[in-house]
């Protein structure tokens, strides 16, 4: 456990990563499946990132840090999406409420920094 870190939200969803040459999403990490994900805030360097890990193995399958140029892009009310400078992130979350609760976070993320 990272003790320098706080959760400002956690939410169940599939991790999926967009394959540019296919043109397809693929899950994260080694096969798909629900993840936990968590917005983490660095207690003291205000900076925050995405953490998730899937639920069975606890597979890392998402570490990025949130950059203040983030466009957070609600696709539909369950899987929202984001690009960083290497790819582009897809979460495909459990439910609305999971959903719109780590909107609310990651919007809160990018207005902070
Ligand atoms: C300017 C820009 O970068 N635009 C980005 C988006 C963006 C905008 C603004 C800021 C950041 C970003 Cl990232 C863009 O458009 N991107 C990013 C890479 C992929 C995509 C490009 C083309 C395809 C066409 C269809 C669409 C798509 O992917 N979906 C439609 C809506 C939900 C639908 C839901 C779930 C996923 C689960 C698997 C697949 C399925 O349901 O089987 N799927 C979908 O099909 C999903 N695309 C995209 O989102």
């Amino acid at each position: 456990r990272n003790m320098s870190e706080t959760s400002i939200a956690s939410a169940r969803a599939s991790v999926m990563i967009y394959d540019d040459v296919n043109k397809k999403w693929v899950p994260s990490g080694s096969s798909a499946g629900v993840s936990k994900v968590h917005i983490f805030q660095h207690n003291f360097n205000n900076t925050f990132r995405v953490v998730g890990r899937k639920l069975q193995d606890h597979e890392v399958v998402i570490n990025c840090l949130i950059a203040r140029t983030l466009k957070y892009n609600q696709a539909t009310s369950t899987f929202h999406q984001w690009r960083d400078s290497k790819q582009v992130y897809g979460l495909n979350f459990s439910s609305r409420d999971d959903a719109d609760a780590f909107a609310k976070a990651m919007n809160f993320a990018v207005e902070t920094l």
